[in-house]
């Protein structure tokens, strides 16, 4: 096995390019296991529609990355706290009905650092007792294949809750669901001598116990080239650091929102396909002069993304339909 040392980077849409190239382009002859660390961030997973598992509002205020990664699966809250493991290898088949295989040697490190109750709970959570330390996927293509997993070490584990928090309006899509669990860290669990550790700390004596050596030497590893690092910041751009793939990328969806102003209440009901509005319906009772079917038209091919509402809002002569309602109060309607 070789290691990848993926040089300290923090952006979440620079390390799943660098676990894509090196699952995709970088075919070397044994499997790779990367680490990362990012900062806070929520990685959806493919099947997902962003919008329904983060909370937008907590998501802006706190600046954080949001990226799609390639594996199936629900959404996971990761800070600096958190570090995540992969193995990329060649495809056997079998794999996707055991995580198991590429858990082992991460439980038997915790095992060896004191977390003796640390186990593999159902298909792909790692536990202690009720509580899950890390969640767990796959994504294969081309005959090979990524098994990775976080481990929450020193989490902020009010900020796993409230990033995730499902909005409150209704949402209907076929996108992936994500499985809420009860969370917990892994550092009060470690024997007193780890207790100081800080996350890079741990991680790295995890590298130690998989490789099953002394020293950070003795660990066979693959360097990555200039060349390699290029490729990786083109493959950022085309998906993970982009907005078509991040929040566009969802299935299909509608959202039905309401809301009760002082001089009435209005309804809207959204239709958004590939990260843009299909349809609008706006429902109510205190509507100005204009038609109200010119709005909704407006809003056809719109990008659903909270700038792009609030200019098109601004755009139209709101006043003419809704009297006094600003258009920052009907954003909160629309996104
Ligand atoms: N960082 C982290 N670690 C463990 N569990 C978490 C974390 N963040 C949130 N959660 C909990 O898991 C559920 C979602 O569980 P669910 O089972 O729906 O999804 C997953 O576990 C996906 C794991 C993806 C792992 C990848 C590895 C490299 S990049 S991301 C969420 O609602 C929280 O309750």
């Amino acid at each position: 096995m070789y290691f990848v040392d993926n040089q300290g980077q923090l952006d979440p849409s620079v390390n799943i390019a660098l676990e894509t190239f090196l699952l995709k382009e970088k075919i070397l002859d044994e499997p790779i296991l990367l680490f990362y660390i990012n900062e806070p961030s929520i990685i959806i997973g493919r099947n997902q529609n962003t919008i329904e598992e983060i909370n937008a509002d907590y998501v802006e205020a706190n600046k954080i990355h949001i990226v799609r990664r390639m594996s199936g699966g629900g959404a996971v809250y990761h800070d600096l706290g958190n570090f995540s493991f992969c193995f990329i290898t060649k495809d056997d088949g079998d794999s996707f009905r055991d995580f198991g295989k590429f858990t082992k040697p991460v439980i038997s490190f915790l095992h060896s650092v004191g977390v003796k109750e640390a186990e593999l709970k159902g298909r792909n959570d790692l536990v202690i007792g009720e509580k899950k330390f890390s969640g767990n996927a796959m994504y294969a293509t081309n005959g090979r294949m990524t098994a990775h997993g976080t481990i929450l070490f020193d989490s902020d584990l009010d900020a796993v809750t409230s990033a995730l928090k499902p909005r409150k309006e209704k949402i209907e899509s076929k996108g992936i669901k994500s499985i809420r669990s009860r969370v917990t860290n892994i550092k009060p669990f470690v024997d007193e001598a780890y207790q100081n550790l800080t996350t890079e700390q741990f991680r790295d004596l995890m590298l130690l116990s998989i490789f099953d050596v002394e020293t950070r030497e003795e660990v066979k590893e693959y360097h990555l080239t200039d060349e390699d690092w290029k490729r990786v910041y083109e493959i950022r751009e085309e998906y993970f650091g982009n907005w078509d793939w991040n929040y566009g990328k969802s299935p299909k969806f509608e959202i039905q929102k309401h809301h009760r102003f002082p001089i009435g209440s209005i309804e809207v009901r959204l239709n958004v396909e590939e990260g843009h509005i299909q349809q609008l319906k706006i429902f109510g009772d205190f509507f100005g002069l204009g038609e109200i079917k010119d709005v909704e038209d407006a809003f056809i091919g719109v990008k659903y993304a909270k700038e792009d509402i609030l200019a098109k809002l601004k755009e139209l002569d709101i006043k003419k339909y809704f009297g006094n309602v600003t258009a920052e109060e009907l954003l909160e309607e629309l996104y």
